[in-house]
């Protein structure tokens, strides 16, 4: 047997179309914002007044609260609203993830202003978002997962913004209801920041 894994896709895959089109057009309204700022031409009041309008259309049109965490978590739902990967969350990166015939997950995400902390970094509480979620997938990928117990999380050199970077997580261990989850960012091969998470097997009732 070789060594190359079969990749397979743990995060939803974006439509192109409805909500997810709109998603990825809101995350470009985001990123201009803040690359455009106020010392530009750019008629701030109008932009906000546009945004307002569509922003109360889509208010006037969804269903309540209730009702859309019933949908968000029915059926294969769960990985398409998520602040990490989620094509229909203008929060997320979005970070695709793979998993990995050796039982690791991966995934690839270049992350812009938004994402700053220090002076074109990404924000250290970035990280550990991406690494919590990563971590928690590699769990579901390796087949005892649960909710974060304790994270903890090791900064080891700034971790560039505008620069691909790779996430990994794998499973290390399972005690009783104890998972033990380790995972990284990369970048240009280098650890920028590290995980060693315990995982506690214990989930949340779905909505209905
Ligand atoms: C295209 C389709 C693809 C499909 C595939 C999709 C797959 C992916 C799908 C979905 C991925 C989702 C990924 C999400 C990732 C993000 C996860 C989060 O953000 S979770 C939110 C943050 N975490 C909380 O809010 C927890 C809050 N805390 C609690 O609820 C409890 O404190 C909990 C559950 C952590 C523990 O409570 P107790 O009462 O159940 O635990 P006790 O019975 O006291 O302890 C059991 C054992 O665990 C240890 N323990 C307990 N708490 C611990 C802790 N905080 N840290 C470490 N160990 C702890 C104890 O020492 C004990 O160990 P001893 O058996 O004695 O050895």
């Amino acid at each position: 047997m070789t060594e190359t894994a079969r990749p397979s896709q743990l995060t939803a895959v974006p439509n192109n179309e409805g909500v997810d089109a709109a998603v990825a057009a809101a995350r470009r309204v985001v990123g201009a914002l803040l690359h455009t700022g106020d010392r530009s031409p750019v008629e701030m009041a109008a932009v906000a007044a546009q945004l307002d309008a569509v922003a109360q259309h889509l208010e006037r049109h969804a269903p309540t609260r209730e009702e859309r965490l019933v949908d968000m978590w029915g059926g294969e739902g769960v990985t398409r609203h998520d602040p990490v990967t989620g094509p229909e969350n203008a929060v997320a990166p979005p970070l695709h993830l793979d998993g990995r015939e050796d039982g690791s997950v991966e995934g690839r995400v270049t992350l812009g202003l938004p994402y700053q902390g220090p002076p074109g970094c990404v924000h250290g509480g970035i990280s550990a978002l991406m690494l919590d979620h990563t971590l928690g997938v590699a769990n579901h990928w390796a087949g005892d997962s649960g909710m974060t117990g304790t994270l903890t999380l090791r900064y080891h050199r700034p971790t560039p913004l505008f620069e691909e970077l790779v996430v990994t997580a794998r499973q290390v261990s399972v005690d009783g209801r104890k998972i033990r989850t380790t995972g990284e960012i990369t970048a240009a091969g280098e650890v920028c920041v590290s995980a060693d998470g315990i995982f506690v097997n214990k989930h949340l009732p779905r909505p209905r």
